[in-house]
Order: structure tokens, then C-alpha cells, then sequence
């Protein structure tokens, strides 16, 4: 067997978490239309094959425009479930163990979908697959960037009845031109009712964003981070803290923030000893889940035997879960890694 054989053998059985994955954005085409169907919402695209063609993106907004279209047939709380559950019975084939997904409520509360709605259905399927498929889960609800702070409030308040449910609040959406500052009173808030926090900075945005991420919202966590790369300060800050970061690199290629896999800044990442995972993001829209992300790091960025166990031991390192938990999966990648 090739080495690059092993390591994919290894990436492919190893327990894994997903840290960074939106679930509107695993809606896929298929689904899409079976779901648009049965809500009787004339969908812009005749076919599978011709939604799929329109899946060329330049840059995050051409996607969000997309994403946020193809997440607008979803009307009822079976809807969000059959979102959910189909996601979950994709990743088990993937043998990941420990999900924490972010919902983005006000994707649909806008649309007069109740976030009651959302989150039952949401829900119900992380329970449903965390007992028949033993995936345990953490929730994290993400506020819209591109909507304005009093908006997010709004959204905190519907959630207050489900915060048994919710683990953490993250920011996502279009990120020039909304720095997490803008949310500096919101995340606060959030903070003083125990939940954790995580935020997308420095995808597209500059360095100045990972900064106000850390030292204003009190991040737990960042997602992406690549721009965080241009400042050694940063980079000394981030590694002082142990944050981890959630780095998506299909994504990053699908949405032009890296130009190629050969050269992924998740090396670097590593190199600097930064708590780096591997995502998916949006698999259904940036072609592949989370083992298709391993496979292209393998394949096309060279990451050795020794990157690939500390990529394993930070995803679950970096997540929310228990260290008796934690301790337990180490423990299988340990042995798993030796045997190999
Ligand atoms: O990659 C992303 N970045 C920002 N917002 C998002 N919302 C869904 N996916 C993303
Ligand atoms: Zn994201």
C-alpha cells in the first residue's frame, strides 16, 4: 500500500468530529427538489443537473445568494428534520461521532417560519441520530452578520425557551464590512447566559476582524482564521489562548479563498502549533463532506502521518464535549495510528 493509501485508510476510519458545519448548507439538490415538490414551491430551476451547473462561486457572496435561496423551501418542522437526519446518515458513512452544527434562524424566521419550528425539527433528528446512529451533537445558533444587531437580539429572545438546547451562538454571513464589534453587545448577553461562542473571522475578512473576534466578542473558538496567517502577533495571540480553529478547506477553494489545495494554509497552521480541524462547511454546495476534505488535504497538500493524528486529536480537542469524552476517542485514535 501507497503511503498516500494509509493516510487515506486512516482519515477515512478514524472517529472525527465536525466542528464547522452550517446545515442548510448540506441541503442537497436531490432533497431540495423533493422537498420544494411537496411544499408546492415552484423552484427557478427545472432539474438537479441544471441547480447543480449554477454551483460556481467567486466569492462568499455568490454563494450566500444561493444558500440562502435554497434554504427558502423549507416551510415545516419534518422539513428541517429530514434536513438534519439526511445530513447525519451521510457523516455515520464517514465515521463521524461528534457533530456541532450551526442553524442560521433568521435564514427563515425572515421567511415567517417560526424558529419554534426550526429548532423542533432540528432537533428531533439530533436526538433521533444521536440514538440510532450514536452521533452526540452540540447546537450552535448563528446570527446573520448582514443584519443589524437589534436583529440578533431579537433572535436571542426567541431562543431564550430552547437555551436547554443550545449549546453555543456563532456569526456567519457576509463578512467585509461586518465586524464582529458590531455584535460586541449581543455576544455579551449571550456570554452572561453560559453559552459559548465561536465566529467566522478572517475568511474573507481582514486580520482586524480575528482580532475583535478575540479580544471583544471572547470567542471560544474561530472559524476559518486563514487571514489570521498575515500577523505574527495574531498568530502568538491565538496560540497563547489554545483556540481552536475550524478550517474548511474545500471551502476555501470553492469560494476562492485559497487558489489551489497544494499550498492550504492549514499546514502553516499546524506548523505555527495552532489547534486546526478539518470541516466541511457546506458540503451539499463545495463538493464533498468531510472525508472528501481529509482526501483533498492528503492528496493534493502532502500532510504527513504525523499532521493527520494531530488534525484527529484537535477535532475533538476543540470541541465542546466532556474530557472524559474527549479522553475516550483520543484513546481510539491512539491505537488506531499505532496499529498503521
Ligand atoms: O462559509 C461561510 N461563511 C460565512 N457564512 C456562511 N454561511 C454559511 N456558510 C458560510
Ligand atoms: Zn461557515
Amino acid at each position: 500500500m501507497t503511503t498516500t493509501d494509509t493516510l487515506l485508510n486512516l482519515a477515512y476510519q478514524m472517529p472525527k468530529t465536525e466542528l464547522h458545519l452550517h446545515i442548510e448548507g448540506t441541503f442537497e439538490p436531490e432533497l431540495m427538489f423533493a422537498i420544494a415538490k411537496r411544499n408546492n414551491i415552484p423552484f427557478k430551476y427545472d432539474s438537479v443537473d441544471a441547480l447543480k451547473s449554477a454551483y460556481q462561486f467567486e466569492n462568499l457572496q455568490d454563494f450566500l445568494d444561493l444558500y440562502y435561496q435554497g434554504m427558502s423551501v423549507l416551510l415545516k418542522e419534518q422539513d428541517f428534520y429530514d434536513l438534519t437526519m439526511a445530513y447525519l446518515k451521510r457523516v455515520h458513512q464517514d465515521n463521524v461521532v461528534h457533530v456541532e452544527i450551526f442553524f442560521d434562524p433568521q435564514g427563515h424566521t425572515s421567511r415567517g417560519i417560526s424558529f419554534e419550528t426550526q429548532i423542533n425539527g432540528i432537533y428531533r433528528a439530533l436526538k433521533d441520530g444521536e440514538q440510532q446512529l450514536g452521533i452526540t451533537f452540540k447546537l450552535i445558533m448563528s446570527f446573520l452578520r448582514h443584519l443589524s444587531e437589534s436583529s440578533a437580539f431579537e433572535t436571542l429572545e426567541l431562543a431564550k425557551p430552547y437555551l436547554d438546547w443550545i449549546d453555543g451562538v456563532g456569526l456567519d454571513s457576509s463578512e467585509v464590512g461586518h465586524p464582529p464589534q458590531k455584535f460586541a453587545n449581543v455576544f455579551a448577553e449571550c456570554k452572561k447566559l453560559g453559552l459559548s461562542i465561536t465566529a467566522h473571522a478572517g475568511e474573507e475578512g481582514p486580520p482586524e476582524y480575528v482580532w475583535e473576534a478575540i479580544e471583544t466578542i471572547q470567542v471560544n473558538r474561530i472559524d476559518h482564521g486563514n487571514r489570521a496567517l498575515e500577523e505574527s502577533d495574531l498568530i502568538a495571540e491565538i496560540k497563547k489562548r489554545g483556540l481552536t480553529l475550524t478550517v474548511c478547506p474545500l471551502s476555501n477553494l470553492k469560494l476562492c479563498v485559497v487558489p489551489n489545495m497544494d499550498n492550504h494554509p492549514i499546514k502553516s497552521m499546524l506548523k505555527f502549533g495552532l489547534n486546526a480541524t478539518v470541516n466541511s462547511d457546506d458540503p451539499a454546495y463545495f463538493g464533498g463532506y468531510i472525508n472528501d476534505n481529509y482526501k483533498a488535504l492528503i492528496k493534493d497538500s502532502g500532510i504527513s502521518k504525523n499532521e493527520l493524528y494531530t488534525l484527529a486529536c484537535n477535532s475533538f480537542n476543540g470541541s465542546w464535549l466532556s474530557s472524559e469524552q474527549k479522553s475516550r476517542h483520543l484513546k481510539t485514535i491512539k491505537e488506531l495510528f499505532e496499529c498503521a
